[in-house]
């Protein structure tokens, strides 16, 4: 029998509230999560606890405890080490809807508690002594690199649809592989997801696409075609399989954040800003996560027009370094508009697209055995090769080069343009301040307050 020391103060906590329930007489392991992440030597956040004891007992056994969801089984017991949930075992009956059980019933028998788990890397538990229990072989499954259900996978993804994206997201972030009856099942049964809250919908497809291999996840994602069927419409995340698709998975991994990544799968779409921000409001992103994928976007459609006009511009006086001057000034537009942030990320996107042209297939897509396809054409927005590899080239040194970053950073404020002129205020003001921005962000004007004051007393309104 194989033991697992679970180190940690957590995992301190951990094997007291279980010596306690042990002491009443009761069973208590550390189940599902927590024994796989240690197998796996991954970092623990938490550990659950599942109990022969009935909830109302554990909560009379310890000093604090929040009665988290008593007609679940499941209590919250805090102690100075730790916050753990405490589940009595338990079997469920009937499903609801795909996702939620009609009727619990405690038992007694921790194997028939992990046996309605999802996976079987999950339905692995842990007593106070280490000793690892394993009926379904969550160890050979985890040493294969394969999610792989407990028992029936239609059984298992008909009780909660959401097991589907969940088996998605584990082989994404664990880079494993689907067994075929788990996938099989999955592809049968995909039109389940419908009645799944967007909001679990998210936090699955988010995790997968922050992982260390987004492209495995998505690759199984769009073959799976799980998406179309999501509650609210995902547009372009749920399109089929398609050359766009491969090029976009090709370099995913190539921006580190997942809101880069949501970014460039927008962009290889050749979706809209507005069609990217359907997809945020449907998936219920937070303000601070759309803050990270929707300025990228407009950022980007900005440039690229800037890098189109600049191109028509020296194919016009018949010289590459025509219309730089004026890239360069679009350029700062972008970072007054959108935020220096916004900028890097959107050319770190362009970036990555450029690299897509070579069309590799990342390592799922193979796995899965789709037809390879030709490598596709990304939808080039810079038609231009010249002004848009400027962009790339120079942006960057642009950016460092500036003086100022944003608004706030010029020398002179509104009210300086104002005390200077003799005209009441109005949206002028700001425009002339952003004229002048722009002017000491290409490196036209010191950032300097009275040579900035100069210019306006000169130029009076320069708009
Ligand atoms: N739809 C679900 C969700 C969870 N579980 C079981 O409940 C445990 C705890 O679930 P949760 O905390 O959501 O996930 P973890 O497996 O701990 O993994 P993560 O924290 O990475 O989501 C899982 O291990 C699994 O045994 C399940 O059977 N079906």
């Amino acid at each position: 029998m194989l033991r697992l020391q679970l180190n940690s103060e957590l995992a301190d906590g951990a094997r007291e509230i279980i010596r306690a329930i042990e002491q009443q007489g009761h069973q208590a392991y550390m189940v599902g999560g927590c024994v796989r992440d240690t197998i796996l030597d991954r970092p623990i956040h938490d550990i659950d606890i599942a109990t022969s004891a009935a909830p109302e007992q554990v909560c009379e056994w310890f000093e604090r405890v929040i009665p988290t969801g008593l007609q679940h089984g499941t209590v919250t017991v805090v102690t100075k080490r730790g916050t753990y949930e405490v589940t009595t075992f338990r079997r469920e009956g009937g499903y609801v809807d795909n996702r939620r059980p009609a009727s619990v019933e405690f038992i007694t028998d921790v194997t028939e508690d992990l046996r309605r788990r999802d996976f079987t890397m999950n339905a692995m538990a842990v007593d106070a002594d280490g000793m690892l229990l394993d009926p379904f072989d969550g160890q050979v499954d985890l040493q294969a690199h394969r999610v792989r259900t407990v028992g029936h996978a239609e059984e298992r993804f008909s009780e909660d649809a959401l097991r589907m994206l969940r088996a998605l997201r584990f082989a994404s972030v664990l880079q494993m592989r689907i067994a075929k009856g788990t996938w099989r099942a999955l592809v049968k049964l995909r039109a389940g997801l419908a009645p799944v809250a967007m909001e679990r919908v998210r936090e699955e497809l988010w995790k997968l696409t922050a992982g260390p291999d987004p492209a495995r996840g998505w690759a199984f994602v769009v073959r799976s075609g799980i998406l179309a069927y999501a509650k609210e419409p995902l547009l372009f995340l749920a399109h089929p399989w398609s050359a766009r698709w491969q090029s976009a998975l090709a370099v995913l991994g190539q921006v580190e954040t997942p809101e880069l990544r949501f970014a460039l799968l927008a962009l290889v779409h050749g979706a809209s800003a507005e069609e990217a921000q359907a997809v945020c409001l449907a998936l219920r992103l937070s303000g601070a996560q759309q803050d990270g994928i929707l300025p990228v976007l407009r950022a980007h459609a900005q440039l690229a027009a800037a890098a189109q006009a600049a191109s028509a511009a020296a194919a016009a006086q018949g010289a590459a370094s025509a219309g730089e001057a004026a890239l360069r000034r679009a350029f700062a537009q972008a970072v007054l508009a959108y935020g220096e942030t916004a900028v890097r990320g959107a050319l770190a996107c362009r970036q990555a697209m450029l690299g897509a042209s070579e069309g590799e297939q990342p390592a799922a897509v193979q796995q899965a055995s789709m037809q390879p396809q030709a490598a596709a054409d990304l939808p080039h927005e810079c038609a231009e090769p010249h002004a848009a590899c400027t962009l790339l080239r120079m942006g960057p040194q642009w950016l460092n080069a500036m003086p100022v970053r944003q608004l706030s950073d010029l020398a002179i404020k509104g009210r300086d343009i104002l005390e200077a002129s003799e005209r009441p205020a109005g949206p002028w003001v700001r425009a002339n301040l952003e004229h002048i921005w722009i002017k000491v962000a290409v490196g036209a004007l010191p950032n300097e307050r009275d040579a900035l004051m100069n210019v306006v007393r000169k130029g009076g309104d320069t708009t």
